[in-house]
């Protein structure tokens, strides 16, 4: 007993120090994060990492709206798979539609990411979307076991063997196709990748090893990590924002009226898909994605580390330090005016009703590490959304909800919605 008292005390010690010596010349690495995402965006909101700032110039013009336009029959097929997977639930009451999304939503980011479906012979299966699942509890678990801080103690613990095993699953899926999209481009296939559904598309892998075949832009790790980063970042984000999306329109009737006033005057009775002109045209709807964005911000609280002393009005942050920034916070501050708490997606069509800064709204964060995955996201929800509702009538109660945070902010409980055929 006397033994572990010591070596925890020592372990403290060592950190402290550690610490004391290192925050003010390097920034933070949280722990988890290497194994998970990768070296490339390991330090949370380091701008100043050239290896960063180098690679996402390089990746920019991968995230474009000209490459998101590439998307659109993926997301269409995608939309038309939940609606029907979803369609067993109609009229049986509450269910937890968080389940759907989360699948849909992953399926969508793969095949768009690497060009990979999920299906029975595919390395991409119920196996590899446990993996991610757990993979990102267990990122939470170490944050909040502060012994497990340390990699000495962490290498020696069961979350640690439990990680190896479901890291060698996703790195599996990953490097196999990695390897097997590299020989197809060696060998003069790229033409893009041909889904299930015949919809011709690049997926950003491809465009990956273009960069790195042609210009010698990234290695194989990077461009793995890369993808894993896509994946981790892009999928449960947009999974979590359609889920709190249907409970708020299950929540307000007038809301989902005036979706579907919106709907059927760009679509009429048509069933037709979503083009990227229709996108431009669902305004209202929109307005109700960033309003529940806003009310519900899917990363609520972000870090920052601070190179320089930052002077706010009456105190100064010190440089060397790491700053945490309440999104959830930011969303709900006076400058919204007196209905901040309320859910009014009509806000966002008057431009005057809004706050005069630009950083009012960090749903997607501010400044230069802005989610680089916007345009698709809004794309691929709004293509969604404008699919479900023409099929079905959703009702929820939003106020049933708990929240809890995890990386990123969930219902704790309470997140159902029943659906009704249209
Ligand atoms: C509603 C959906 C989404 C939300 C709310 C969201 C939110 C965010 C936020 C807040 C950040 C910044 C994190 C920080 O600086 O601490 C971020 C970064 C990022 N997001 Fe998203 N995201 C969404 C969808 C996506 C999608 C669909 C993709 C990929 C296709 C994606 C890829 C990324 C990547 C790669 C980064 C890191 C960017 C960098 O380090 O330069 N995100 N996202």
């Amino acid at each position: 007993m006397l033994v572990l008292v010591l070596s925890v005390i020592a372990f403290a010690l060592y950190w402290t120090w550690r610490w004391r010596v290192t925050s003010r010349l390097e920034p933070p690495a949280y722990p988890g994060w290497v194994p998970l995402i990768g070296h490339v965006h390991l330090i949370i909101g380091d701008s100043f990492s050239s290896k960063w700032k180098h690679h996402r110039k390089l990746l920019n013009p991968a995230f474009s709206q000209l490459v998101v336009d590439g998307f659109q029959g993926v997301f269409n097929s995608q939309a038309r798979r939940l609606v029907k997977v979803m369609e067993t639930e109609v009229g049986k009451g509450p269910f937890d539609h968080w389940t759907y999304t989360r699948r849909n939503a992953l399926e969508t980011i793969c095949l768009t990411a690497l060009g990979v479906e999920f299906c029975e012979n595919s390395v991409l299966n119920s196996q590899y979307e446990h993996a991610v699942e757990q993979m990102l509890n267990m990122l939470v678990e170490r944050f909040q076991k502060f012994w497990l801080h340390s990699d000495f103690i962490y290498n020696w613990s069961n979350l640690k063997k439990k990680q190896e095993r479901c890291l060698k699953i996703l790195h599996n899926m990953s490097n196999t196709v990695l390897k097997t999209r590299k020989a197809a481009y060696l060998n003069n296939d790229k033409n893009g990748k041909e889904a299930s559904t015949g919809i011709k598309f690049k997926p950003f892998l491809d465009l990956l090893l273009e960069l790195s075949i042609e210009k010698g832009a990234f290695n194989d790790l990077e461009i793995r990590e890369h993808v894993d980063t896509m994946i981790v970042a892009g999928h449960e984000t947009s999974a979590n924002a359609l889920m709190f999306t249907l409970v708020m329109i299950g929540s307000y009737p007038e809301v989902q009226k005036r979706i579907f006033e919106e709907l059927h005057d760009i679509f009429g009775n048509d069933d037709r898909d979503v083009t990227k002109q229709d996108l431009s045209q669902l305004v209202y709807l929109e307005a109700v994605l960033k309003e529940t964005l806003r009310v519900y911000p899917i990363v609520p609280v972000t870090m920052r580390w601070l190179d320089r002393n930052v002077k706010l009005k009456n105190y100064t942050l010190t440089a060397g330090r790491t700053c945490v920034m309440l999104v959830y916070g930011v969303h709900r501050h006076a400058m919204w005016g007196p209905d901040a708490e309320e859910f009014k997606p009509e806000r966002w069509l008057d431009p005057a009703t809004l706050p005069h800064s630009p950083n009012a709204f960090a749903a997607f964060n501010i400044g230069r590490r802005i989610c680089i995955g916007k345009s698709y996201a809004y794309s691929s929800m709004k293509t969604t959304l404008a699919h479900l509702l023409r099929h079905y009538r959703v009702q929820a109660d939003h106020k049933k909800m708990i929240l809890k945070l995890e990386v990123v902010l969930k219902p704790e409980c309470g997140h159902f919605i029943s659906i009704e055929k249209r």
